[in-house]
């Protein structure tokens, strides 16, 4: 990051007040009458309703429009296990982007857990108060036992957001980048770097999107999961192949798809020159991807290229998804997120990026040219047909799969934000 970048976002994080949030009142606090309805004595009427019945709660409160971003930092971006006080603007920035993209009420919670079991007993006492709970930055192989708990505990939707909302993007983005490169997702050979949180839940995806798990080849820090290996978990043992390969030198060659996961810098030059014509790369760490773009294109010119950042071309991130599959999700209040809902949210994205972009969009962007194509395989998370279009899709799945709660909503379609 050049030293003007580094500053501009200190700054833009330190002014004009400390953070990126703050909370606003919704009904008069003036007089005397006022207080007395907000407060005490009024507040004691909602206080006896709720108590009578729960879901009072989603009449008489902030619930229903209220997801918490919960993390304990132990995998910050791709900045590793720095704790939960540094992970605090990252978590602001999801609640930032919540309100923004979904005008979802969102908090950030950082907990400092000395287990996941002590995470997990902390969460679920205080998940009642909110509509949903979104996960993030929790390191695997941890995050599997804390999100099947959470799930099982919880009253309320619970989403690891870089596990699902990150494999329901990346779903979408590879359909996009596989059509222009005119290729099938059955045939195709992945290399996936990254066996991790967002690796496992992309590759499960991937499979219920047509891949072939023998087509897959998953790496770790260690190099390829092969069954010989006797130093990996159980969720990585799912992906284990019967290869000679080692490492991601032998794994590359020939390979169609790279989807990193991982970590800055770890795709070379000589390795993309190493791929089947018509690559496809998705170079997804943030907030330094696997290999720079202008590297990239430096040496060909026949590949898709997608990172997970904003400030280049194609964007695979999960700010595409869980903004839209809460506000869904929210809106006919589903007890989980299950996959009939992932699936309709992938479908809902990728079309988008096949229509016109809004001028309104395109300004946002620079002002350059965006058509399906190499250089657009998704919308931009300004696209204003983002909210209207995926949180639909999301609701009519969750009411149609019966985890829904409430009927497919009568204000529907959304006016964009
Ligand atoms: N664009 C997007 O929307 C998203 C991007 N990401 C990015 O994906 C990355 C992983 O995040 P997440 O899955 O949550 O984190 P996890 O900690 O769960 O997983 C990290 C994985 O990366 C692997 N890894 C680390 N260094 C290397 C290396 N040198 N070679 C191969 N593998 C390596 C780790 O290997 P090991 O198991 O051996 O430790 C681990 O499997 C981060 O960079 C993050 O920014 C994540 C979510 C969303
Ligand atoms: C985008 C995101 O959630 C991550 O990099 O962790
Ligand atoms: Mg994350």
């Amino acid at each position: 990051m050049t030293d003007s970048l580094r500053q501009a976002a200190l700054d833009y994080h330190a002014l004009p007040s400390p953070g990126k949030l703050s909370v606003e009142l919704t009904t008069a606090a003036e007089t005397q009458e006022d207080l007395s309805l907000a407060y005490s004595p009024g507040v004691a009427e909602p206080v006896r309703e709720i108590a009578k019945n729960p879901e009072a709660a989603y009449l008489y409160t902030g619930k229903s429009n209220l997801v918490a971003v919960i993390t304990n930092g132990s995998a910050i971006l791709g900045l590793g296990n720095l704790g939960p006080l540094a992970s605090k603007p990252v978590m602001e920035g999801k609640s930032l982007l919540f309100k923004r993209f979904a005008g979802i009420n969102s908090v950030d919670i950082e907990v400092d857990a000395s287990s996941p079991e002590q995470f997990v007993q902390t969460v679920a006492a205080i998940a009642n108060t909110f509509g949903g709970i979104n996960l993030e930055d929790i390191k695997a192989p941890e995050c599997f036992y804390i999100e099947e708990a959470l799930i099982e505990r919880c009253p309320v939707p619970v989403f690891h957001d870089d596990q699902h909302g990150t494999a329901i993007v990346t779903v979408a983005a590879m359909l996009n980048a596989l059509e222009i490169q005119d290729k099938k997702i059955h045939a195709v050979r992945m290399v996936c770097l990254g066996a991790g949180a967002a690796a496992t839940a992309c590759c499960k995806l991937l499979l219920a999107a047509g891949a072939r798990k023998e087509q897959i080849t998953m790496l770790d820090s260690r190099g390829v999961i092969h069954s010989g290996r006797t130093d990996i978990n159980a969720y990585k043992g799912e992906w284990a192949r019967d290869t000679e390969m080692r490492t991601l030198d032998d794994a590359i060659t020939g390979a169609d798809v790279f989807l990193g996961v991982s970590g800055s810098d770890l795709l070379s030059a000589e390795q993309l020159q190493r791929m089947a014509p018509k690559p496809v790369v998705f170079a997804c760490s943030n907030p330094n991807p696997e290999i720079k773009p202008e590297l990239a294109h430096s040496v060909r010119s026949d590949l898709v290229l997608a990172t997970g950042r904003s400030d280049y071309p194609n964007q695979v991130n999960n700010v595409l998804c869980f903004p839209f599959i809460f506000r869904g999700a929210l809106d006919v209040r589903a007890a989980r997120i299950n996959e009939q809902m992932k699936l309709a949210a992938i479908d809902a994205i990728r079309k988008i990026a096949h229509l016109p972009v809004p001028d309104s969009v395109r300004e946002g962007f620079g002002g350059v040219e965006l058509t399906f194509g190499p250089g657009y395989i998704l919308p931009k998370p300004t696209d204003p047909r983002l909210l209207p279009e995926v949180a639909a899709a999301v609701a009519r799945a969750a009411v149609d799969s019966g985890c829904a709660c409430l009927p497919f909503p009568e204000h529907y379609p959304l006016e964009p934000l």
